[in-house]
């Protein structure tokens, strides 16, 4: 049996035909690329992705299939998804399902079979485009001008599609697979739950708040929407900013809110969470050309001196220029020397634009979480 057609139609014109992956259907949004070799399912369910349609550069995905536990939040959030060659044969023995059953399962409109190099070529030298996949409309020039109509990313508030609705009180451990593979976290376990962190959401991945139960964080997680009050009456110990999707600069509630509790507790961010932190402290965002997304990025902690290679997942980044006094940079991107780091000079805050929690990707930067876990406590009485 011959699979069905499917299209992807760039804002540019350019309209690429492949194989029909995944739901029937058609969706918009900002085509980008990642250059992660695995770590499709983690990808696939980090909600930062909401918005987008992602094109994997590795050759083949799938492989090793899905299974139950590298979920990343509960569902897929990404509009599509684009491979090069979706395995047809899925060999692993914690699979329970296919990459195409999973992206039917979750409504995720997927192609295969198009020079995916092409795409990335095209994105590298034009910036990230707004596009339209479809299964159902195969006519190349109403494909275009959907594109071309549809709403991109700059200015719009995602976050509001993707957090929780009401708080709850984290309980999920990190998995014993990280641990086995990871000598130094297995080390540093704790099982007593002796700081109480509030973690903002945003869309946050659930690597995060699994990794900071594991070095001793009971987590209160809450809605990104929560005020400084509402986070403060819960007396934490600390505040956690989570990653999350779209542009940060529309989020005036949550800068509001972190305004309102820098200097009243310790603070870390990661991702969406360090541009959020930027913000508050005064600083500006601006869209990369066409983002970093993958697991291989090169970090310098100028603090150290050391390289890490890390996982990442964004499409804005922090102006250095616009830094207010009060914000230094403490990590680089070494690809493109943006601002990968801050902490702040006088207040307890700090936040990476980048994945300390891999999921997936390398885990040099776990230490960023004990880095964490030292200034709380360096602050506890
Ligand atoms: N992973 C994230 O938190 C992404 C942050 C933001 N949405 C960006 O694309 O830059």
């Amino acid at each position: 049996m011959t699979q069905p057609i499917a299209k992807l139609a760039l804002e540019d014109g350019t309209v690429f035909t492949g194989r029909s992956l995944g739901a029937e259907g058609e969706v918009d949004g900002e085509v980008c690329f990642n250059t992660s070799m695995t770590g499709y399912q983690e990808i696939l369910t980090d909600p930062s992705y909401r918005g987008q349609i992602l094109t994997m550069t590795y050759t083949q995905i799938g492989n090793y299939g899905v299974n139950t536990e590298d979920m990343e939040s509960a569902k897929t959030h990404m509009s599509g998804f684009i491979v090069r060659e979706c395995s047809r044969r899925v060999s692993n023995f914690r699979s329970t399902q296919s990459l195409d059953e999973f992206l039917k399962q979750n409504g995720v409109v997927g192609l295969s079979g198009i020079d995916t190099r092409a795409l990335v070529r095209r994105l590298r030298s034009s910036g990230s485009m707004k596009g339209v996949l479809s299964n159902i409309d195969l006519d190349d020039a109403s494909l275009v001008e959907k594109a071309r109509n549809s709403a991109g990313l700059v200015g719009r508030d995602l976050v509001k599609e993707v957090m929780p609705t009401a708080g709850q009180s984290w309980t999920e451990k990190l998995s014993p697979w990280v641990k086995m593979g990871d000598k130094i976290r297995a080390d540093k376990s704790r099982t007593e739950l002796d700081l109480h962190v509030v973690a903002l959401d945003f869309g946050m991945k659930w690597n995060i708040p699994r990794h900071l139960q594991d070095m001793g964080c009971k987590v209160t997680v809450m809605p990104g929407s929560a005020t400084a009050e509402e986070v403060l009456s819960q007396n934490p110990d600390a505040v956690f900013l989570s990653n999350g999707p779209g542009d940060p600069e529309p989020l005036l509630g949550p800068i509001e809110t972190i305004r309102g509790l820098l200097g009243q507790k310790p603070i870390f961010g990661i991702c969406l969470g360090h541009q959020l932190l930027s913000l508050a402290c005064g600083a500006k965002t601006f869209k990369l050309k066409f983002g970093h997304r993958g697991a291989n990025q090169p970090v310098l902690d100028v603090t150290t001196g050391k390289v890490e290679i890390t996982s990442q997942n964004h499409g804005f980044a922090v102006d250095e220029a616009s830094l207010p006094d009060c914000l230094e940079v403490t990590h680089r991107n070494l690809n493109d020397n943006t601002v990968a780091g801050v902490r702040h000079k006088t207040l307890q805050a700090f936040s990476v634009q980048y994945h300390p929690e891999a999921s997936a990707g390398p885990h040099d930067s776990e230490y960023l979480f004990e880095r964490f876990r030292e200034m709380v406590d360096g602050q506890k009485v």
